[in-house]
Order: structure tokens, then sequence, then C-alpha cells
């Protein structure tokens, strides 16, 4: 977070709030949401991610042709694809995020540490159809005015929670669309449980993603099972050479009826 609010102060003097605002001005706002209109079809839907490192596991793609991976995501059927733009910790662009978008019919969540309302404009500038926004790193007075401000310009958010009690002020903000990380972003363990356990806090009406270390048919069979909506899938597909091979071997184990 402070590395990212160190690097805001550098894009806002090479490209002022205001300027980017008219920018976003000349962009269509829709309020189709089709990322929330695909986790609303039926079945466990995938949101594949394209990340080439992590704080935890360090280079995950030192060969990262990432437009062609993004590619391979849509054809394989996702319904989303996460695209990590913080560069100095998942050596992740923006850039990346507004190639993929401007040629991958899916939408496009950028996968950030939104701490300011300028990286949603940014967002909205560079082709997103959804943002990140986590319960974590923001007082409930940002949660809400972020969420709205991102559905004003016509992006889903996911908002994210570890705990219970982060859940609960992700309803309360009015979230759409919950996330719940199986990752402590405190300490980098990962509990595949923890969207199994939280997913009986939220209301069915409510979207759910389960994020994070999702490795086995039995992990995506178990989160099909419990009604959850979607899966942000990281690691797992960006270390596997076929990445549709790789998701029909995920969901080998889900009942046709279950499966997306
Ligand atoms: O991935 C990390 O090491 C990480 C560390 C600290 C904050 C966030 C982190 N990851 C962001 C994500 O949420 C994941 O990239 C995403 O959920 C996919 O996770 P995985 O399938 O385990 O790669």
């Amino acid at each position: 977070m402070a590395a990212t609010a160190k690097r805001l102060v550098a894009e806002k003097a090479a490209l002022p709030l205001a300027t980017l605002k008219q920018q976003v001005a000349a962009l269509p706002v829709t309020q189709d949401f089709p990322f929330e209109a695909n986790l609303r079809q039926p079945g466990l839907h995938v949101i594949a991610e394209v990340k080439k490192a992590s704080p935890s596991k360090g280079l995950i793609a030192p060969d990262f042709p990432y437009l062609q991976i993004a590619k391979d995501y849509a054809v394989a059927g996702v319904s989303g694809i996460s695209v990590l733009t913080e560069p100095d910790y998942f050596q992740g662009q923006l850039a990346y995020l507004s190639t993929i978008a401007a040629n991958v019919n899916v939408p496009v969540l950028r996968k950030d540490f939104t701490i300011d309302p300028y990286m949603i404009y940014q967002a909205k500038a560079a082709g997103a159809s959804v943002i990140l926004l986590i319960v974590a790193i923001l007082t409930p007075h940002q949660l809400r005015d972020y969420l709205n401000l991102a559905h004003s310009l016509g992006l889903s958010a996911i908002v994210e929670a570890h705990d219970a009690a982060e859940v609960a002020a992700a309803q309360a903000a009015g979230a759409r669309i919950i996330g719940v990380n199986n990752r402590n972003l405190k300490d980098f363990t990962v509990d595949f449980h923890n969207s199994l356990t939280l997913r009986q806090q939220i209301p069915a009406e409510t979207l759910m993603i389960a994020e994070s270390g999702i490795q086995t048919p039995a992990d995506i069979a178990q989160l099909a099972a419990a009604k959850i909506n979607g899966v942000l899938i990281g690691e797992t597909l960006m270390r596997a050479p076929d990445k549709a091979a790789k998701l029909a071997e995920l969901f080998s184990e889900v009942p046709a009826h279950d499966a997306n």
C-alpha cells in the first residue's frame, strides 16, 4: 500500500485527476454489468488470473505472453479474466490490462490495491469491467464511496474479505459481489476451507467468489457443491502449459449441472 501510494503521487503528476476524469467522461457507461451477468448464470464460474509474480511465490511465470494467456483463457470459456496491475510486488502493469481488454471479449478485473478513487478512474479508462476493493485496507466510508463510484462508472466491484467481520463490513457497504480470500494477507498462509466456512454467512442473492490457493479437482468439486458462484485462480493456471486442459482437469469431478 505504501508503494501504491507513492506511485500514485507520480501518476497523478503525469496525468491529473481532472484530465483522467475528462478521458473517462468520453467513454460509454452502461449499467449492464457483464461480469455480474456472467456470475448469475447457474454453475461455478472461473475468473482466471494473469499473474507474473507474487509476494508469496516470487516469479511464477518468467515467460509471460500475457495477451496470449488471456486469449487462451477466453477460448477455454472463463467468465472473467483477472489482471494483476501492481508493478512492485506482482510485476503487473495497467498496460497489460488495457491490451487484454481491447483484444479479448471477456470482462476484465483490475486486481490491485485500490486505495484512491484515481485508481477506479484508471481502471475504467483502461477498459476494466471490474475492480477489487479490499475490506482490510479501506475504512467503511471509503468502501461505500468507492463501491458507489465504481457502480456509477458501470464497473462491478469484488469486495474482498478474509473473515466473518470483514464479510459483515462488505455487506454493510452494499457489496453485490463478495470475494472470500483464502490467503491471509498478513502472513500469506492459505486455508482453502475459509471460503467454504464463510459461504454460510453470505446470502444467496449476493454473488460470492472463492479466491486463492485453488489447486485440485477436489477443491473445485467442494466449492461447486457449496453453491459458490465463482473461483479466482492464479498460480495453478499460470503454471499450466495448457490452460484449457488444466481447467478441464480441475472441473473433472464437478457434475455437469454444477459446472459452467
Ligand atoms: O498472491 C500473493 O502472494 C498475494 C500476497 C499478498 C496479497 C495478495 C496476493 N495475491 C493476490 C490474489 O488475490 C491472488 O493473486 C488471487 O487470489 C489468486 O491466487 P492464487 O490462485 O493462489 O494464485
